[in-house]
């Protein structure tokens, strides 16, 4: 179901148009990193929680600095904890005269990830469809935080501490942008109080069940009292440092890739690799595996195919996934079906 709502009545709560910190905040940041540009059709993701009603209204009070065109779109995954959190943003968007576009999910998603995969893709399907060039996202300094966290925890190397990024493409002409990236979620909850903005209660933010909100309600605030009260910020200028290391590595070893990899693809030329450190080894190694479509690769099946670089001749791993082996044949590592 796709609807489109749009109200020009009166803007109550717009019209009070006061200048804060994050106002300054907010609007620097957008002239310094170029994210959002002058005159461009803005599709702000709003679930109806903290993070992206505060951030809503600070588009919308910006925006006649920067001469966007600015909509909102919500997306229904059917869940029961949900119920009542569509009418409730569509509700806002009629009151501040903002058009709105609605994406119910045909059938229920079962997981957050399931739920994430869908969202990413209606959003998408309703920039295409209305000429929007930037689906704006509501996530802040915390998510960052918490994202390295639970990538770190889950075993992710530098590329996954790096995840949560100032903007990404979706499509060839919608990139995804999330301003929001030196706010903490403290200064969005000050920020909705300040100007009475109507929060929705999301319940499932509650649910300790999810390792998310174990590291959001649990973790963190133990790490901030015992450790480091500034943890948050500095975990996600962490992240920033690692996302352009990771950036610079993968773009290094992707041109050594092309040297090293023979015409027939399946073939790495190991006295190539021999002269280039370990950190870009196993990026070299890791993109020519993806490129022969092994995704799934963990730790120790990366570092078996690392030490063929200077293994002696005939040596080979064990199987890999999708029955695949590498072997060492003079100055090549070759990869080939398992027998
Ligand atoms: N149901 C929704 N409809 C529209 N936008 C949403 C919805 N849920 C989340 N968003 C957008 O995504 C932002 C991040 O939300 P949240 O942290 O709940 O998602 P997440 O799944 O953890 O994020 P990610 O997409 O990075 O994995 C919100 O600030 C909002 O902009």
């Amino acid at each position: 179901m796709d609807k489109l709502c749009s109200n020009n009545t009166s803007i109550h709560n717009l019209s009070f148009k006061m200048w804060t910190n994050l106002h300054a905040k907010l609007h620097q940041t957008l002239k310094d990193r170029h994210l959002l540009p002058k005159e461009k059709n803005l599709l702000i993701a709003v679930s109806g929680g903290q993070d992206s009603l505060c951030l809503l209204k600070l588009l919308v009070d910006l925006q006649s600095k920067w001469g966007w065109k600015i909509a909102i779109a919500h997306c229904d995954h059917g869940w029961i904890s949900d119920i009542g959190m569509a009418a409730h943003v569509q509700e806002l968007s009629e009151n501040w005269g903002i058009p709105f576009y609605l994406k119910v999910a045909p059938m229920m998603k079962e997981t957050e990830a399931a739920a994430r995969k869908w969202r990413y893709q209606v959003l998408i399907e309703i920039a295409q469809n209305n000429g929007f060039t930037e689906v704006v996202t509501g996530h802040t300094l915390s998510d960052r935080a918490e994202t390295l966290l639970y990538n770190l925890i889950r075993g992710a190397g530098t590329d996954g501490l790096g995840a949560l990024t100032w903007q990404r493409s979706l499509t060839s002409n919608i990139t995804l942008v999330r301003p929001l990236l030196t706010v903490s979620r403290w200064e969005t909850w000050e920020f909705c109080q300040q100007f009475q903005l109507p929060i929705w209660e999301d319940i499932v933010n509650a649910n300790l069940d999810y390792a998310r909100n174990r590291i959001r309600q649990e973790l963190l605030p133990y790490l901030k009292d015992n450790f480091n009260p500034q943890i948050e910020t500095n975990l996600a200028q962490t992240s920033e440092v690692l996302k352009a290391e990771s950036d610079y590595l993968e773009a290094t070893a992707k041109t050594i890739l092309e040297t090293a990899i023979h015409a027939d693809k399946t073939q790495l030329n190991r006295l190539i690799l021999q002269t280039i450190p370990l950190a870009l080894q196993r990026r070299v190694i890791r993109q020519f595996l993806h490129q022969i479509t092994i995704r799934q690769l963990n730790f120790e099946q990366i570092e078996a195919v690392v030490n063929l670089i200077n293994a002696p001749r005939r040596s080979r791993t064990s199987s890999l996934p999708g029955n695949m082996i590498a072997e060492v044949q003079e100055d090549w590592i070759i990869m080939q079906k398992s027998t």
